[in-house]
């Protein structure tokens, strides 16, 4: 049988990454998903804006919604600041089996926690099982009919506190409009749109990010 495009990119990353280094794994991926396969990673345009994000917070927990093949976990937990910690959900066993071997090879393990599961009922058990308290960032990249109902979870589970950052990706495609609906006009977000593009294509795209007002 054949190999699944997540196998392929790991293999691409195996060959041509070095091993505990995020940015040649990063490159790798990109470089892959721009001359050979397209895939759904956050890619190096969007990536910029996360990054810049990731560095102004400087998250001491933070949360992934939304694994793939652990391209934005690479990008993330490479700029975390030392102690700091990401937990990454992952809903389908094959990404999150690629996911675990991308995050090892870029030696990042000690730093990032994946966990397999529908964030539904993950989220609510984030503060027992893995003794959170509040997260300083959460980026959504997950299922698009899933960002509002989390952020909701998030809100209930107390898992939100004053000034917590929400990043979503795929705002505009492939779209989220009842979670842009509610971000930008609940009161207790400060939304702000960061024009961008699809992943590897000149297709419109953004990220919004909000901050909690609590
Ligand atoms: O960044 C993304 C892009 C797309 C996507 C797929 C097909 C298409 F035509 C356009 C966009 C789907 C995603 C699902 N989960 C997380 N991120 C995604
Ligand atoms: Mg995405």
């Amino acid at each position: 049988t054949g190999s699944t495009r997540p196998q392929r990119l790991l293999k691409a990353v195996q060959k041509n990454a070095s091993r505990g280094d995020p940015q040649s794994v990063i490159s790798a991926i990109d470089r892959f998903c721009h001359s050979s396969e397209w895939a759904m990673n956050v890619g190096d345009e969007k990536g910029v804006i996360l990054d810049s994000v990731v560095c102004e917070v400087s998250p001491g927990c933070a949360l992934e919604l939304g694994t793939y093949c652990g391209y934005s976990t690479v990008r993330i937990g490479r700029l975390l600041p030392p102690g700091a910690k990401l937990i990454t959900l992952e809903f389908n066993p094959d990404y999150a089996k690629v996911a675990r071997q991308v995050i090892d090879f870029a030696g990042l393990q000690e730093k990032v926690l994946l966990v397999e599961g529908p964030s539904g009922d993950l989220i609510p058990k984030m503060k027992e099982q893995y003794g959170i308290t509040t997260f300083d960032l959460v980026f959504l990249d997950h299922w698009k009919d899933r960002y509002l109902p989390d952020t909701k979870l998030l809100e209930e589970c107390g898992l939100l506190r004053k000034g917590s950052i929400l990043l979503a990706d795929n705002v505009i495609c492939p779209g989220t409009p009842d979670y842009l609906a509610y971000v930008r006009s609940s009161p207790r977000y400060e939304s702000k749109y960061f024009k961008s593009h699809l992943e590897y294509t000149k297709v419109e795209d953004g990220l919004e990010k909000s901050i909690f007002l609590g």
